[in-house]
């Protein structure tokens, strides 16, 4: 778990950031939204101390970040940049093994450990492995990128605006592996973006900032039906439909979703019940004309049914629920 307390930087009489304060569980993505300028990567910085604070702390798993040499510190924590960071000198394989080989990691273990994210990643070792990144798309290096921070499996990710560069059919796709990653399911990420529908897809909670400070720290759905001030409701402004549907998880609405889950004999694509109204409709739109997704609650086992015409009344009938 990480914990982020009061931290602030100060630039002589500039304030960067001012008393931010959150905590990031194990398994939970927060991510640090807003504006230019509002502070996000200094505060992103501060975590892995790439910036020293000017006052504040952070603890992870109850330890000060403090306590021990940056550079040590730094080996713990992966860290993926906008413009993915890579040595352009040094082939993929090289570069997902830069973290292991400081740990001394054994050469065989290295390149099964590279194997394996490279794979789930979806770029074959047998074409990429010795690539250099001139050669890959935006996309594909900012796959590697992703790669070598969790290469040496840090149980804390940080992330700064990592899908800033692509263009908006790559980011999308990217940001769809990202979310259905496997090797993130136990780590504790904390990723910048001034995207807020990206806020809002990958976001378990959302710290919004302005001018350096913590407007509202939330979960989507606090965000869009419970926004702390104008400031948040301004923000949210002509977004709000596409938002809230993205806030609203299909379990917030699951005893709203029909029980018949027969469709002929026609075996239906399923989201599960942890995903959204938004993520339902994707998969509708996907599903080549289906009428219908079943919804699959992992938790009980239980399937239910979602179709179009299902999804505003279920947006209005959990809103006037609140
Ligand atoms: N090294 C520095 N020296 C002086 N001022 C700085 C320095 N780094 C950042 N700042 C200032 O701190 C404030 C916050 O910057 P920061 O980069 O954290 O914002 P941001 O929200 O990440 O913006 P962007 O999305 O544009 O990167 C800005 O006013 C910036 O000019």
């Amino acid at each position: 778990m990480l914990v982020v307390e009061s931290l602030s930087k100060h630039y002589n009489h500039n304030i960067a950031v001012q008393d931010v304060s959150f905590e990031v569980k194990e398994g939970e993505t927060l991510v640090l939204l807003g504006t230019s300028g509002c502070g996000k990567t200094t505060t992103l910085r501060m975590i892995n101390r790439l910036t020293e604070a000017s006052s504040g702390e952070v603890y992870i798993n109850g330890k000060s970040v403090f306590s021990e040499p940056a550079e040590l510190l730094r080996r713990s924590i992966g860290y993926v940049l906008q413009n993915n960071g890579l040595f352009p000198h040094y082939t993929v394989a090289e570069n997902i093994a830069l973290v292991p080989q400081l740990l001394g990691w054994s050469q065989e273990l290295i390149k099964e450990r590279t194997r394996l994210l490279l794979e789930k990643l979806h770029l074959s070792p047998a074409n990429y492995w010795d690539a250099l990144p001139s050669s890959l798309s935006g996309g594909q290096q900012q796959r590697v990128g992703l790669a070598r921070a969790l290469a040496a499996n840090p149980p804390i990710l940080l992330m700064d605006e990592p899908f800033g560069a692509l263009d908006p059919i790559t980011r999308a796709s990217v940001r769809k592996e990202f979310r259905e990653l496997d090797e993130l399911n136990k780590k504790t990420v904390v990723l910048v973006t001034h995207d807020i529908q990206e806020a809002f897809e990958l976001g378990d909670r959302i710290c919004l900032m302005d001018k350096g400070r913590v407007m509202q720290n939330g979960t989507p759905a606090d965000l869009v039906f419970r926004p702390a001030n104008d400031f948040v409701q301004s923000f949210i402004g002509r977004e709000r439909f596409s938002l809230e549907l993205k806030a609203v998880r299909l379990s917030d609405v699951w005893d709203m979703l029909a029980t018949d889950t027969a469709v002929g004999s026609v075996e239906l694509d399923s989201v599960k019940g942890t995903q959204s109204l938004w993520e339902a409709m994707e998969r509708l739109s996907e599903s080549g004309g289906a009428q219908a997704v079943a919804v699959y609650n992992e938790v009980t086992g239980e399937r239910r049914k979602i179709m179009f015409p299902d999804i505003p009344r279920l947006l209005q009938q959990y809103k006037q629920a609140q």
